[in-house]
């Protein structure tokens, strides 16, 4: 985060393009989004001799195309190259990039979407292939309002729509975890935990990167400021967050993210773009609450009294607050647990398959054209064979995009319409 993007931004009255254009085989892709004129360079075959002894072993001379170059050149000699910045108007700005970077690729093709672009890379694996460049979205926006900067944010797009994860708050002791703990061990492959951030420490049991990533507050109030985060809270005197890529990685593996997190956090989740169900876990009575806090025996006293403390005001905003879709009132575990599965739709015996959201088989080869009509990608894909050139076509649907920067956008679709070879065109050959 916090690169300069491959391209450049000028001021439109310099050069008013409008629409999209596409050069095969030239250097850049110009298109206008919102007030700003956009260009993706690309370089084919661009020599790059290494000057940095520590890599002359690894890298002394390759061929890159713009995205490889690009990459490496974030990397590794960022000041050196003026091209990695955004123009605008008469100055130039390194603006705030958002969202993780596309890794390098043989070369790219580029097709603008109003406020966005969409970039497919060549020669990519299926899981890797789709990005998006977001220059005027409404994430972009905010995100610029905020920051008082230019601001550019980079998402990996995913065939089909992952579930609507699942925020669970209560006050600290209610049994939050146990009941999250127990849907993971009876849906093992429906469910995956969203792993917080955490400032404070680690308690016995509890694993880095499994339970909470423990880390230092300066670390985490950088990576805020970079934009990894879909949400932050001070709970307790602890700064926690859910990252972007938390909750992200639970949708790339096809299962439905569960988020433990507190009132302050599930409110920011419902005024994000992240569409979720919310539940808020009551006790019975605070005696209760402080019954089951003391018997966990994880805390000190001085942190007890804390927690007890800020458990009424949680208690009241969970209940009065029109943040949750669901109250649930954790008396007897079992029955609690009965009733979590049947708002999630768990109720039957046999529980439903989630919807994978991984990436189906689509292997966008070295050599192809695209074009765009409406909401719809064709994509050309040409391949020769020992006697004849045979082409597929891809249409890649746009029209229903889902979440974006700084994580994933979904929501797309693509089918095989046809392909041709000899000038006919068809899902068979006509003889
Ligand atoms: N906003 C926010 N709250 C979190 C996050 N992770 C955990 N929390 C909340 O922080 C509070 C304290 O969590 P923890 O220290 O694990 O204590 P426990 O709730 O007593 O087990 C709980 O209310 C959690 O729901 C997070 O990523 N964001
Ligand atoms: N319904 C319940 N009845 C009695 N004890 C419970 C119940 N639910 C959870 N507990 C216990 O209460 C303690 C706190 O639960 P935990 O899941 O750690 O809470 P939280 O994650 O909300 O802080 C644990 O020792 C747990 O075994």
């Amino acid at each position: 985060m916090g690169e300069a993007p491959a391209f450049l931004v000028d001021d439109l009255q310099n050069e008013p393009l409008n629409g999209f254009e596409l050069k095969n085989g030239t250097c850049k892709t110009i298109t206008t989004i919102g007030n700003k004129m956009v260009r993706l360079y690309t370089m084919p075959c661009y020599k790059v001799a290494r000057q940095s002894s520590a890599y002359n072993e690894k890298m002394s001379l390759h061929l890159f195309d713009s995205m490889s170059l690009v990459a490496l050149m974030m990397e590794l000699c960022p000041l050196k190259f003026k091209f990695l910045t955004v123009v605008l108007e008469n100055g130039q700005i390194h603006p705030t990039v958002h969202g993780t970077k596309p890794l390098s690729s043989k070369g790219h093709s580029a097709v603008f979407l109003n406020d966005r672009i969409l970039i497919l890379k060549k020669g990519a694996k299926s899981d890797d292939q789709i990005w998006f460049l977001e220059v005027d979205t409404q994430y972009v926006r905010q995100q610029q309002k905020q920051l008082g900067t230019e601001v550019v944010a980079w998402s990996k797009g995913v065939i089909g729509n992952a579930e609507k994860p699942v925020v669970i708050s209560g006050p600290s002791g209610v049994g939050k975890g146990t009941l999250i703990s127990m849907l993971m061990k009876e849906f093992p492959s429906m469910f995956g935990f969203s792993v917080s951030h955490t400032t404070r420490a680690p308690r016995g049991m509890e694993k880095d990167g499994v339970h909470y990533h423990f880390t230092e507050k300066s670390v985490m109030e950088k990576e805020i400021k970079d934009g990894k985060f879909l949400e932050f809270a001070s709970v307790h005197g602890n700064l926690y967050g859910t990252s972007v890529e938390a909750v992200e990685v639970v949708a790339d593996a096809g299962k439905r993210c569960i988020l433990d997190i507190d009132v302050q956090g599930a409110r920011s989740v419902r005024s994000s773009s992240l569409e979720a169900v919310f539940i808020f876990v009551c006790p019975p009575s605070m005696e209760e609450l402080e019954k089951r806090l003391r018997d966990r025996g994880t805390e000190t006293e001085e942190q007890i009294l804390k927690r007890l403390r800020n458990a009424a005001a949680e208690i009241e905003q969970g209940k009065s607050s029109n943040i949750f879709d669901f109250i649930l009132y954790n008396d007897n575990l079992e029955e609690c647990y009965e009733k979590l599965k049947k708002l999630l739709g768990l109720g039957g015996c046999v529980a439903a398959t989630p919807k994978s959201a991984a990436l189906g088989e689509f292997n966008l080869p070295l050599d192809h054209s695209v074009s765009k009509i409406d909401d719809k990608i064709i994509i050309n894909c040409i391949s020769s064979g020992l006697e004849k050139e045979s082409k597929n076509l891809i249409m890649l649907d746009v029209s229903a995009l889902k979440g974006g920067a700084p994580g994933r956008t979904r929501g797309l679709d693509f089918q095989a319409i046809g392909s041709f070879s000899d000038g006919l065109i068809g899902m068979e050959r006509l003889s």
